[in-house]
C-alpha cells in the first residue's frame, strides 16, 4: 500500500519531529510513506472570514494539486466521521482488497481545509470533536495508521 500523507504547515516542535520520525520508521515495514508538507500562507492576526476563505483556497489548491486522480482521499476534518483504530484498519484492509492501493491524507493548516480539498475527499476523517494543532495531528495520524497495520496483521499492540 501507498500512504501519502499532504500536511499544510511545517513541523516545528522537536518532539514532534522526534515522534513522527520514529513512526514513520515503523511504518516503512507496512506501506511506503510519503509525506508532503506544503508551505502554508501568512496569515495576519484579525483576519476577516473573506481573507480566511482566500487562504484556505489557496492551500488547497497546493493540496489538490499533490493528489493523485487514482487515490483515495481522507481529509482530516473535525466535523467528519468517528472512527474506532478497528474501524479504521478495517477500512485500509479493504480498501486494499478493493484495489485501492494510493490512499492520500490530508491535514490542513491552522485555518483549516478549504471547500475544494474537502469535495475532493471520499472520506471525511474526525479524531474527536476538539481542535487539535496541525503538528500534533500528523503525530496522531501516523500511530494511528501504525496501529492499524498491527491490528490488520494480527500483530500485538497495547491496548
Ligand atoms: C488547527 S486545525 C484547523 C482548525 C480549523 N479551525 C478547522 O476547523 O479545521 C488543523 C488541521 O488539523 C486537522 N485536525 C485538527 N483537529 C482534528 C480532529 N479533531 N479531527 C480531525 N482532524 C483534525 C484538520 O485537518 C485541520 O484542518
Amino acid at each position: 500500500m501507498n500512504i501519502r500523507i499532504v500536511c499544510v504547515g511545517k513541523i516545528k516542535e522537536k518532539y514532534l519531529k522526534l515522534g513522527i520520525d520514529e513512526f514513520s520508521k515503523r511504518l516503512s515495514k507496512y506501506c511506503k510513506l510519503e509525506i508532503v508538507e506544503l508551505d502554508d500562507e501568512k496569515a495576519p492576526e484579525n483576519i476577516s472570514e473573506k481573507e480566511i476563505e482566500i487562504i484556505k483556497d489557496k492551500e488547497g489548491k497546493k493540496v489538490l494539486s499533490n493528489i493523485k486522480d487514482n487515490s483515495y482521499v481522507v481529509a482530516l476534518a473535525i466535523e467528519g466521521k468517528s472512527l474506532s483504530s478497528e474501524e479504521l484498519a478495517k477500512k485500509l484492509e479493504n480498501l486494499t482488497i478493493q484495489g485501492n492501493s494510493n490512499i492520500t491524507f490530508i491535514i490542513g493548516g491552522s485555518l483549516g481545509l478549504s471547500k475544494e480539498v474537502l469535495d475532493r475527499s471520499n472520506f471525511k476523517l474526525s479524531f474527536s470533536k476538539m481542535t487539535f494543532p496541525h503538528q500534533l495531528m500528523r503525530l496522531i495520524l501516523l500511530e494511528q495508521v501504525y496501529r492499524s497495520f498491527r491490528i490488520i496483521n494480527g500483530e500485538p499492540y497495547h491496548k
